[in-house]
């Protein structure tokens, strides 16, 4: 981890952000709110720094060439309340095993990003919603609102931008506890299968464990591996750079450079939703200098996407800019290869990953919002085969889930019916694969890689 200090602006060399037009925003009522806690988020320091940046491009050139893998992962919608040790630990178990599994089977770098300490906002279909006939502002998430169906809680509030800033602190520091504090040590794989409710995954896990165990021992005992290596893992952060006043706010110049980055996590990504190319968000894209992503779903056009290479990776920047593509199973094997092939060379230089998860959401009868695990798995599939097809490289995946036991997903070895969501449903926007399914789609998306090489 570099340590290198990251700044504010100096004075008087603000960005200029122009007033173009940005989808998706608060409206926040009060202006001296509004001014507090930006001014107040412009005075903090920086949640992660240029350096660690940098460094995660790098990874994800190496992504692009076909040289390793992505897993980034992590809820739909952190909240406030779920800012909590053993909410954190397990999510970071559960996306470190996933890693190890990919990386054993697969035999491939791992590059670990989570969807975690920024994830806080939002898009949302509609503005409002309406139940026994009372019709409130939608949840934006806990950055805007809260949850609770009441016209005080639905309010957007600009103060809770400064609490999700406290929140994300707290989390990447845990993060980083964790990741270089010994508990990622590569000589605890078996303890980070520990307190999961046990199923195949679980079990076909602790063996894959114990044949690591065996390689490690054997690594350390002829002296070839290196003690601080195994130790730590790098980690990252990312989350959807959606409400502009927080992203903003978190901008810092490099001290080493004078680049600006947004402090607020080390990979951000423009929404389906919020893409256009001459929107706000994809003009804030493109003046900071973070690994960056977009995504790309079913009415992605040709000229989209050369529009979004050449606004955000114009020097075409090995790792700089990641296709986040979301198509639903049914559809990415008719989308996807038209977008390859109009990019024709161009497709190397990013690195394109797989969301299987916000093409396949549909309403329950009882009106939960799920997912199939299968359909979840057939859109990965369809991926691979499309890559293989077009000779580009599947590089990664991009997963909303959680190490807790919840019953959001249908499907799976656990077999978890329509009827079984109401048991565990504590997502507050989108369903999550529960660890089972996260550690089960990790084994079958290994086998896919293993297949490939
Ligand atoms: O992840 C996000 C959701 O897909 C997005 O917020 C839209 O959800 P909605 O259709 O329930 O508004
Ligand atoms: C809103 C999301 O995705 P998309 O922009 O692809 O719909 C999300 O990642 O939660
Ligand atoms: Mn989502």
């Amino acid at each position: 981890m570099t340590t290198d200090v990251t700044g504010p602006p100096p004075t008087g060399h603000h960005l200029e952000w122009g007033d173009l037009p940005a989808k998706q925003q608060p409206t926040w009522g009060d202006a001296d709110a509004l001014e507090r806690a930006v001014t107040t988020l412009r005075g903090f320091p920086p949640l992660v720094f240029a350096g660690e940046c940098d460094q995660l491009t790098a990874k994800l050139a190496a992504v692009a060439r076909g040289e390793a893998f992505l897993l980034q992962g992590g809820d739909c919608a952190e909240t406030l309340d779920g800012v909590t040790g053993p909410n954190i630990r397990e999510r970071i178990k559960t996306i470190l095993q996933m890693a190890v599994v990919l990386t054993y089977g697969a035999g491939m770098p791992v590059v670990k990003v989570g969807r975690l300490a920024g994830q806080f906002a939002k898009p949302r279909s509609a503005d409002t919603e309406t139940r026994d006939g009372v019709t409130l502002p939608a949840y934006r998430g806990d950055m805007v609102n809260g949850f609770e169906f009441s016209a005080e809680s639905r309010a957007h509030d600009p103060s809770r931008m400064v609490s999700v800033y406290h929140a994300s602190s707290s989390t990447l520091n845990l993060v980083r506890a964790f990741t270089s504090g010994g508990y990622a040590d590569l000589r605890s794989v078996h303890t980070w299968n520990k307190g999961f409710v046990a199923g195949p995954a679980q079990a076909r896990y602790e063996k894959m464990a114990s044949e690591i165990d065996r390689a490690v021992r054997f690594l350390e005992a002829s002296g070839v591996a290196d003690a601080e290596e195994l130790r730590r893992v790098e980690f990252y952060s990312s989350h959807e750079a959606l409400v502009l006043d927080y992203e903003r706010a978190m901008v810092r110049r490099d001290s080493r450079t004078g680049l600006p980055y947004n402090t607020s996590g080390h990979f951000i990504w423009a929404g389906e939703r919020t893409r256009d190319l001459d929107g706000a968000h994809i003009d804030f894209l493109s003046k900071v200098h973070n690994p960056i992503g977009v995504k790309l779903g079913p009415t992605a056009t040709r000229d989209d996407v050369l529009g979004l290479l050449d606004r955000l990776d114009p020097e075409r920047t090995p790792g700089r800019l990641t296709f986040i593509t979301r198509m639903g199973a049914d559809r990415i094997r008719d989308l996807l290869p038209p977008l390859l092939e109009s990019v024709g060379e161009e497709a190397g230089k990013v690195a394109w990953v797989c969301d299987p998860m916000h093409g396949n959401t549909f309403s329950s009868p009882s009106g939960h919002k799920t997912r199939r695990f299968e359909d979840v798995i057939d859109e990965v599939a369809g991926f691979f085969e499309v890559h293989r097809a077009a000779e580009t490289w599947a590089g990664g995946i991009h997963v909303e889930l959680t190490g807790n036991d919840v019953t959001e997903c249908v499907g799976g070895s656990g077999a978890l019916d329509v009827q079984d969501l109401g048991l565990r449903y504590e997502t507050l926007c989108d369903p999550r694969l529960n660890h089972q399914q996260s550690l089960e789609m990790a084994f079958q998306v290994a086998a896919m890689l293993e297949a490939g090489r």
